[in-house]
């Protein structure tokens, strides 16, 4: 279980995170939503270790993020918005390069795999050749080369077409099978009301309340 336990964000006099609590179990997603700006990047460096909080306790089974950062760290695959892969080493390079800096030693087989199980399929291509989509799915390839048990996702699908939406969405299915949490952020609704079970709503804007009380999503609300 990921425990938040009353998180408060401040930057300089501004508060971001208002007393915010839930828990994560695993095998379950978790959507992330509200308006630019209202705080839903901070809340994920918080999850990933990035960001430490103003006040509150964040957990991860027995380890407590203040004492045991390294610890959780290794447990945790963080994708963030901007793509951070290397343009002119192709797939196989990029995904050997991470390898070589995780914590895990994988095979040549296992990394292919890991990208054939997202439908990317284009190994010995330099990575300036993919298209976005293609990009996107590098990063969560990458993401996930030390076996994370956390995995903590900002828009993994922004600006990119239907159906890579779709594999990245059937994907992100598969590791919830294997009981991996996931927390997610998007500004898709669709996407968000299909793919997660709860949702964490954050801001004033009540937008995103309206939209999921209409699909009926269990909703964490942080104002
Ligand atoms: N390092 C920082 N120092 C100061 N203020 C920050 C810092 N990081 C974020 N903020 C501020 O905190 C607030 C929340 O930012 P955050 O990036 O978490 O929002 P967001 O919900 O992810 O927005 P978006 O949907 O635009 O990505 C914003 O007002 C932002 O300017």
């Amino acid at each position: 279980m990921l425990k938040v336990q009353r998180i408060h964000k401040k930057y300089g006099k501004t508060t971001v995170l208002n007393n915010l609590s839930f828990s994560i179990a695993p095998g379950e997603i978790i959507g992330l939503v509200g308006e630019n700006g209202a705080g839903k990047s901070t809340l994920l460096k918080l999850l990933a270790t990035i960001e430490k909080p103003t006040s509150g306790k964040l957990s991860y089974k027995e380890l407590t993020y203040d004492k045991k950062r390294k610890e959780v760290r290794k447990r945790i695959g963080y994708v963030p918005q901007d793509v951070a892969i290397w343009d002119d080493l192709t797939v196989k390079e990029n995904m050997k390069f991470f390898e070589k800096l995780s914590w895990v030693n994988k095979s040549e087989d296992e990394l292919f795999q890991l990208c054939k199980d997202m439908n990317l399929d284009r190994w010995k291509d330099p990575v300036k050749n993919l298209s976005g989509g293609m990009k996107r799915k590098l990063n969560l390839a990458i993401s996930l080369i030390h076996d994370p048990e956390i995995l903590l996702l900002d828009e993994p699908t922004v600006g990119i077409d239907l159906k890579s939406r779709k594999e990245i969405g059937a994907y992100l299915q598969t590791l919830k099978e294997q009981q991996k949490m996931i927390v997610y952020i998007s500004h898709d609704m669709d996407e968000i009301t299909e793919l997660c079970d709860r949702v964490i709503c954050i801001g004033s804007d009540p937008f995103y309340k309206n939209v999921l009380e209409e699909s009926g999503k269990k909703m964490i609300i942080c104002k």
